[in-house]
């Protein structure tokens, strides 16, 4: 599966850690992040990542482009809530594209938990199907 990793400055040391300890599953599939995000995972965990420009200089936006072309099958971002983005309109025109193509997307640690597991489960096989179909 294609998966896509992003967090905003706040919640970077919790994507790295969620990254280290699902190492093991993350590792088996493409990997692609926004920016700096991508950078500090790979320096944490040696896993293999295509980066994208850092979040406001339009990485968002390229993942959004992925998203319409079908060339992405899962959205982990750790948003943070509690801090204004000067690239607001990127991020939600991203998490738009997530409905319009019915993409999975998780803003929070909690919701990753679940979705790394089904992930793992083989629960995501129904998306091979849906990009075929496209
Ligand atoms: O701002 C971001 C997502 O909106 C994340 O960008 P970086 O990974 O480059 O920090």
């Amino acid at each position: 599966m294609k998966i896509a990793l992003i967090a905003h400055d706040k919640k970077k040391e919790s994507i790295i850690n969620f990254s280290i300890s699902y190492r093991h599953i993350l590792k088996e599939h493409e990997l692609f992040a926004t920016g700096t995000t991508g950078k500090k995972i790979a320096e944490a965990t040696g896993l293999d990542i295509h980066r994208f420009k850092s979040g406001p200089l339009g990485g968002d936006q390229q993942i959004g482009a992925k998203i319409s072309e079908n060339e992405m099958d899962l959205v982990i971002f750790f948003k943070d809530p509690l801090t204004a983005q000067p690239h607001e309109p990127d991020i939600s025109a991203l998490m738009r594209l997530c409905d319009v193509y019915e993409i999975p997307l998780v803003t929070n640690l909690a919701g990753a938990e679940v979705m790394i597991r089904a992930l793992e489960a083989g629960f995501f096989s129904w998306r091979t199907i849906a990009r075929d179909e496209a």
